[in-house]
């Protein structure tokens, strides 16, 4: 707050001041332990707080159908400490039109409604915080004869109407530096209210977001609270029920519940706090709206859910597609080394654990080099496609077969023998030998192949890196006695 404001407002003598009782009502909340002794004891003293706080006590919202209760103590107990905290406070707001000519009935009428509604939606949304929030909403507004009272018709000739409550507030904004919300926080802390209240009446005014319930259930109070005294009120409601659908923390349907229960409420609230009644709204009118908003807004969540299962699942699909090129070879669209190598690492560790076989073959194309040299590079690529496409063909669903780099290829074949291991490079020899993979100048191109195999009880592999290496011994072996053959790994004999 500016600092000429706060001397100003600390040196005015005519602000709204509570009475001797309801000052000592408040030290009590402030005090560490308030007990409800203190209380009754404090507002005995004060004969129109004493029946105030009783007509409470014994109104139908609070009575609840019990027996009626006719001293202080009892009156407090049954109401609450926030009750009787609010009651008290009550009397801080002037009750008749003054020289200012400032429409405090209508202030005061909006502060019970706005009040009411707070403690309503509370009771919803932040069930533990409602009784503080009627006292909060009661005051949010106290600011407005904060600035009258230092002003007088300075201050009433040059803002708006009272009901535009937002342009209201930047006018103040603009005059005076700082908002209505902001002088009430400070006029409360000097009636010594607990902080929280205070904190909330700056809280007060601001958009409808969600995220804070305690924001949001005051923000929205003084929203419904010019809605219902309002001119139109029904072109009110519908404007702000509009502006609610964006809300995903209000359900329209509580809301209704909560307006009902104004309705109910609003009656006995006037007479308490000694204002006219706020005139009944078109409830009928209201819900119509509502049952229509509420289509739509189900339709909006529909259609909304429906393209968030579209983006799930395009997003899905090319997770799949990343996936897929993360693991394969781009050339032969075989499984790359990388994932050749992480899969080798699983099985390899399944196999030792369950103590089941494992072979892998190392398979080298055998003068791959003479071939790019004779054909060009782009007629090498397109033999290592035909080979791996012969490959995958002629391997099992479980076995991995991969390019593990150049003209390299492995096998990973879980649950196979060397036996069975030679079987299949014997099968890919016979293949290679009948089959040519392409045409060089119109003749058919055949191709020859090493291959090494390794079987996990041909050593003791500690890891399967050490396997590859094994296969790639064996395959060199191949290659050493002339190549287009099939070789085993054997363990070399133990140095005597
Ligand atoms: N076209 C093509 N050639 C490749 C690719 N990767 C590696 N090579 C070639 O493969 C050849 C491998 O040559 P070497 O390692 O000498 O082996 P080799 O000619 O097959 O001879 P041996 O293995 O001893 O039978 C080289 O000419 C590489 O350029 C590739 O992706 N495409």
């Amino acid at each position: 707050m500016p600092e000429a404001l706060r001397s100003r407002l600390a040196d005015c003598r005519s602000l709204p001041s509570l009475p001797a009782a309801a000052a000592r009502v408040i030290a009590i909340a402030r005090s560490t332990e308030p007990r409800l002794a203190d209380y009754a004891r404090v507002i005995e003293q004060d004969p129109a707080l004493t029946l105030r706080l009783l007509s409470m006590a014994n109104s139908a919202f609070y009575s609840r159908g019990g027996n009626p209760v006719s001293n202080c103590l009892d009156a407090v107990s049954r109401i609450g400490l926030d009750a009787t905290l609010s009651i008290a406070l009550s009397f801080g707001l002037p009750r008749h039109r003054s020289a200012t000519e400032l429409d405090h009935e209508y202030l005061c009428q909006r502060a019970i409604i706005a009040a009411t509604a707070a403690q309503e939606l509370a009771e919803h949304l932040c069930p533990h915080e409602a009784p503080q929030l009627f006292t909060t909403a009661l005051l949010q507004d106290i600011g407005i004869l904060a600035f009258a009272a230092l002003d007088g018709e300075a201050y009433t000739a040059h803002i708006p109407d009272l009901r535009q409550h937002q342009r209201l507030a930047e006018v103040e904004l603009e005059r005076y530096g700082c908002d209505h919300a902001l002088v009430g926080a400070w006029l409360a802390a000097s009636w010594g209210v607990p902080g929280t209240i205070a904190k909330g009446l700056i809280d007060s005014h601001g958009p409808l977001v969600d995220g804070d319930a305690r924001k949001l259930c005051l923000r929205l109070s003084c929203r419904i609270a010019d809605c219902w005294l309002a001119a139109d009120s029904a072109s009110a409601f519908s404007a702000l029920l509009r502006q609610l659908a964006s809300l995903a923390s209000l359900d329209i349907v509580m809301l209704m519940t909560v307006m009902q229960e104004l309705q109910h409420r609003l009656p006995s609230l006037a007479r308490l706090f000694e204002i006219t009644c706020p005139p009944a709204i078109d409830s009928t009118h209201l819900l119509a709206e509502a049952k229509e908003l509420l289509f739509e807004q189900n339709l909006r969540m529909t259609i909304r859910l429906a393209e968030q299962q579209r983006e799930l699942e395009a997003l899905h699909a090319s997770h799949v597609v990343l996936d897929e090129q993360h693991r394969t070879d781009h050339l032969t669209q075989l499984a790359n080394r990388p994932w050749l190598e992480k899969r080798l690492e699983q099985h390899f560790e399944l196999a030792k654990h369950a103590h089941q076989p494992l072979s892998v073959m190392f398979i080298d194309l055998d003068h791959f080099k003479r071939i790019n040299d004779r054909f060009g590079h782009r007629f090498g690529d397109e033999v290592l496609i035909h080979f791996a496409a012969a490959l995958s063909n002629m391997v099992r669903e479980s076995d991995v077969a991969g390019r593990y780099g150049g003209e390299e290829f492995l096998v990973i074949m879980p649950n196979t023998r060397r036996q069975q291991a030679g079987i299949l490079a014997e099968r890919i020899r016979e293949y290679l030998a009948s089959q040519p993979l392409t045409q060089a100048d119109g003749e058919p191109l055949h191709v020859t192949a090493s291959i090494g195999i390794v079987d996990l009880e041909d050593g003791e592999f500690e890891s399967a890196a050490a396997l590859v290496d094994a296969a790639d011994q064996a395959m060199y072996g191949v290659k050493h006695d002339g190549r287009d053959g099939v070789g085993h790994y054997e363990e070399p004999e133990p140095d005597t």
